[in-house]
């Protein structure tokens, strides 16, 4: 029997021809950066190459049909591994995959392929898939945001200024009616949008119908008592597309400017959500529900700005991408690496945001990054130094906790951004200045004085467990 690649049996990945350190990626490749913990004895390379066959078109044995196939084309290839700085045992392995192994525009065909088997492997002690490199070639196949930034903004006539939402609290117990009436309050009293909050679909003590009339009265009252556009992203998660697309419709039907899907619904059915939220003109909000049990662990599981990369591509308007200074997980620089990854229309490789390829997103438009989780208006001047002014800014307690009620926890949201917003734009150090700005502004609104001496130093201060490997190191001069 001629021993070596055709022989029976098992041979290692790398003898399979998936280690190509030779290899240079294409243009056309789709590139993936895994982050490997290799089980005992087992060499990173094998490791590497393990992933890119079994995320590929390997199994655990030598089959013959290989022969049938232009297999060197379509084997993915492992073509560098290298060191986690200041990891023990743990290595990026950078893997290229050819464009023909991928269904175009399919977010649920990409996932399959390139996480479908590979977590679960023996042979790793853990897998994280940390960044993609998605070829435009491959990216023109996607639709993208229904809208994107610039069209949201001319249909809500707003810029200049990060928009203002507040996710209605308690997510669930509330009447219809006074839902609605919730809306109402926090709508006139300043802000731009509320919200469903994830886990409001339709229960019993409050059917999804009967949540969107109410909630579309407080809209357009809202909207007579303030004379600007208002929206309540109305959420259409349900337990079929049927019911999704009976609720949208509905929505749509109303005049709502915006429905809401939770990530939990799956990537098939934000694909479909995304097409309908095209064709009918209604903005599509993003809750990203869940992606926690599997982003935030710096060994295992996919790293939310690969989720970002996908959510953009099968096409959403909003997705939330972290605070930095709220209660929820969010390092400055992978938040800053989320955001740009949404916003912008090329983003460099940078290791201190976390961003291990160039990517170059070839106009497809850009998604609007909310941030939600324990902010209040005390910490205005952070939020908009670290997430910038194409950001959705959701305050839920920290609007309808507000002492004065839910209207001025609204006004106090709203004058604190205008306040922030006014200096920025005077030139001054807003970061720097935001306590003496906020209070300043607050001399004026009842409303915020009491959110700051309410919240003022409510902060959330507690160690990252996902922070970039590279940190900037200050330069000596
Ligand atoms: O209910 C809230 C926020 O309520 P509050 O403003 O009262 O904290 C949101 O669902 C989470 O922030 C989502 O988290 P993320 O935005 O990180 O996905
Ligand atoms: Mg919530």
């Amino acid at each position: 029997m001629s021993s070596g690649r055709w022989s029976a049996g098992v041979i290692p990945y790398a003898e399979m021809g998936y280690w190509r350190p030779d290899y240079e990626p294409k243009d056309s490749d789709i590139l993936a950066a895994f982050r490997i913990t290799p089980q005992p004895g087992v060499p990173p390379e094998e490791a590497g190459a393990a992933v890119a066959g079994e995320s590929s078109t390997a199994t655990w044995t030598v089959v013959w049909t290989d022969r049938l196939t232009s297999y060197e084309n379509y084997q993915a290839k492992c073509y560098k591994v290298e060191p986690v700085p200041g990891q023990e045992n743990q290595f990026t392995a950078y893997i290229a995959y050819d464009l023909d192994l991928f269904e175009e525009g399919s977010i649920a065909n990409l996932t399959s392929s390139i996480i479908g088997n590979v977590f679960g492997f023996k042979a790793l002690k853990a897998l994280r898939l940390e960044d993609m490199r998605i070829p435009t070639h491959y990216l023109k196949t996607f639709q993208g945001p229904p809208h994107g930034i610039v069209m949201e903004r001319e249909y809500l006539g707003k810029f200049g200024r990060p928009l203002l939402g507040a996710t209605v609290k308690p997510k669930l117990g509330l009447s219809a009616r006074n839902y609605g009436r919730v809306v109402y309050e926090a709508l006139r009293g300043g802000l731009d949008f509320t919200k469903d909050d994830e886990n409001i679909n339709s229960q019993p003590f409050m059917r999804w119908r009967d949540r969107f009339l109410y909630c579309m009265e407080g809209v357009n009252r809202a909207q007579a008592a303030t004379g600007e556009v208002k929206g309540h992203y109305l959420n259409v998660t349900a337990a079929t597309m049927e019911d999704m697309y009976e609720r949208a419709e509905f929505a749509k039907d109303l005049g709502s400017v915006v429905v809401m899907i939770d990530l939990t619904i799956g990537y098939t059915a934000i694909q479909s959500m995304a097409k309908w939220a095209r064709g009918n003109g209604v903005l599509l909000h993003l809750h990203r529900a869940g992606h926690s049990t599997y982003t935030r662990q710096k060994n295992h599981g996919v790293n939310f700005r690969v989720i970002a990369k996908w959510m953009r591509l099968a096409g959403v308007d909003h997705i939330h991408a972290g605070t930095v200074v709220g209660k929820l997980e969010g390092d400055p620089n992978s938040v800053r690496g989320y955001y740009d990854t949404l916003r912008l229309d090329h983003t460099p490789a940078d290791p201190v945001k976390g961003l291990y390829f160039d990517q170059d997103w070839a106009s497809l438009p850009g998604c609007m990054p909310v941030a939600s989780g324990g902010i209040h208006a005390g910490q205005m001047h952070q939020l908009l130094h670290y997430l910038g002014e194409d950001s959705i800014l959701q305050f839920g307690g920290g609007t309808i906790g507000h002492p004065m009620g839910i209207a001025a926890g609204a006004t106090a949201n709203r004058v604190a951004l205008e306040a922030m917003i006014k200096a920025r734009n005077e030139g001054r150090d807003y970061l720097a200045e935001g306590p003496d700005i906020l209070r300043a502004a607050a001399r004026n609104s009842r409303e915020l004085d009491v959110a700051l001496s309410t919240w003022g130093d409510i902060t959330f201060t507690y160690a990252s467990t996902d922070t970039p490997d590279a940190v900037e190191t200050p330069v000596r001069v």
